[in-house]
């Protein structure tokens, strides 16, 4: 018997070990073709380029379903030299397995086509019918930077999440192996790193090793008990100006953590939580204005809750995909395992002055 969502499952899967191909010859590249958005935030062509092959394996398999992803073609139909860049990528990235290339759709026609793919990501989102949602590469920042970086997919339904995949190729393979600020730093995708995390809702959640073909056997992962607070290790953006780090040290502090925070890019974070290499994810809010992103969150938020998690946000209310784009009515993140959420959550209020 076949179980709920196993085809979106294994699309899913392949499309972003499809798309992580993509984007490690770019990471690989010493030019990224980085623009500037309107927001000052980065792109490259790995974004542009994951999220053509995503929405394309996405329209092939699911042609009724809705996409929400980060980027969109407007600079490119004005740039045809990184548009070029961009097609010649995506033309000869494909997976080396011909039958799960073939589930994929496999390539698509041409440079003006891409763009029209890239644009089916506009989607306004909501709480009705089946809606993906894609960022291409999560922490961009930390790509050209030489961090962590995660190509992520998700499957909202009725808006809540039914499918997530995380595919990070600089994580190790080795889901115990411990989260260090070496790992949150050192950029590399050699021998024993890549990995695939994957969650269906109400079936668990799964870590693999990243390949570049058919999909390799999956393992199921968990939370890590935390017995003593003082050894519990967190996690947070790299970046200061996506979540306030001053204020986690204090929370930090006062939970009787003791050891710094490790710093890292991306939905990384939740996956590294999920299996247990690290115990407890803050994002703190760093600004009133800023709306966070369904794409920043969809996949990590599945795979950490089907691993014994809790998420929430520094309200204490769950993550509200079905209001749009973006996480409207939250207002950061705190994940941690479900026995210790509370206590966290508390404490995380109290320093914020949450009511
Ligand atoms: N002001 C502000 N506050 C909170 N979050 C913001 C903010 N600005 C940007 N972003 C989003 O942060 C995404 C990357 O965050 P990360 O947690 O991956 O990592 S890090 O902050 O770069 O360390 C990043 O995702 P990508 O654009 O996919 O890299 C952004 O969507
Ligand atoms: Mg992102
Ligand atoms: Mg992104
Ligand atoms: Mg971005």
């Amino acid at each position: 018997m076949t179980s709920l969502y196993s085809k979106e499952l294994e699309i899913a899967q392949l499309a972003v070990q499809r798309a992580s191909i993509l984007t490690k010859r770019v990471f690989h590249e010493k030019t990224k073709g980085t623009v500037s958005k309107d927001d000052a935030s980065p792109v490259t062509i790995g974004d542009f380029g994951a999220q053509a092959l995503i929405i394309s394996a996405l329209k092939h398999n699911f042609p009724h379903d809705e996409v929400v992803a980060e980027e969109e073609a407007a600079e490119l139909r004005s740039n045809s030299a990184l548009r070029d860049q961009i097609w010649e990528l995506v033309r000869t990235t494909q997976l080396d397995d011909v039958a799960a290339e073939g589930l994929l759709g496999g390539a698509i026609k041409d440079a003006e086509s891409m763009l029209d793919i890239i644009d089916k990501g506009n989607s306004k989102g909501g709480r009705v019918g089946r809606i993906w949602t894609i960022d291409p590469i999560d922490g961009t920042k930390g790509f050209l930077r030489g961090g962590q970086y995660a190509v992520c997919l998700a499957l909202l339904e009725d808006g809540e999440v039914k499918v997530g995949t995380i595919g990070c190729p600089n994580l190790p393979v080795d889901d115990s192996a411990p989260l260090t600020a070496d790992i949150g730093a050192n950029a590399t995708d050699e021998e024993g790193r890549g990995v695939l995390f994957s969650a269906v809702i109400g079936q668990g959640a799964t870590s693999r090793p990243l390949k570049t073909g058919a999909l390799a056997e999956g393992k199921s992962i968990s939370m890590k008990p935390i017995t003593e607070m003082s050894n519990a290790s967190f996690c947070e953006s790299v970046e200061a100006g996506h979540s306030n780090q001053s204020e986690s040290a204090r929370i930090a502090q006062k939970l009787g953590i003791t050891k710094p925070s490790v710093r890292m890019d991306s939905q990384a974070k939740y996956g590294s939580i999920a299996r247990g290499a690290g115990d407890i994810y803050l994002r703190l809010p760093t600004s009133k204005t800023y709306q966070e992103k369904i794409w920043d969150h969809a996949a990590g938020d599945l795979i950490v809750r089907e691993a014994g998690g809790q998420v929430t946000d520094t309200k204490g209310n769950r993550l509200d995909f079905g209001v749009g784009r973006t996480l409207a009515t939250n207002s950061g993140v705190i994940a941690a395992p479900k026995a210790v959420h509370s206590q966290v959550l508390s404490v995380v209020q109290e320093v914020l002055g949450v009511k």
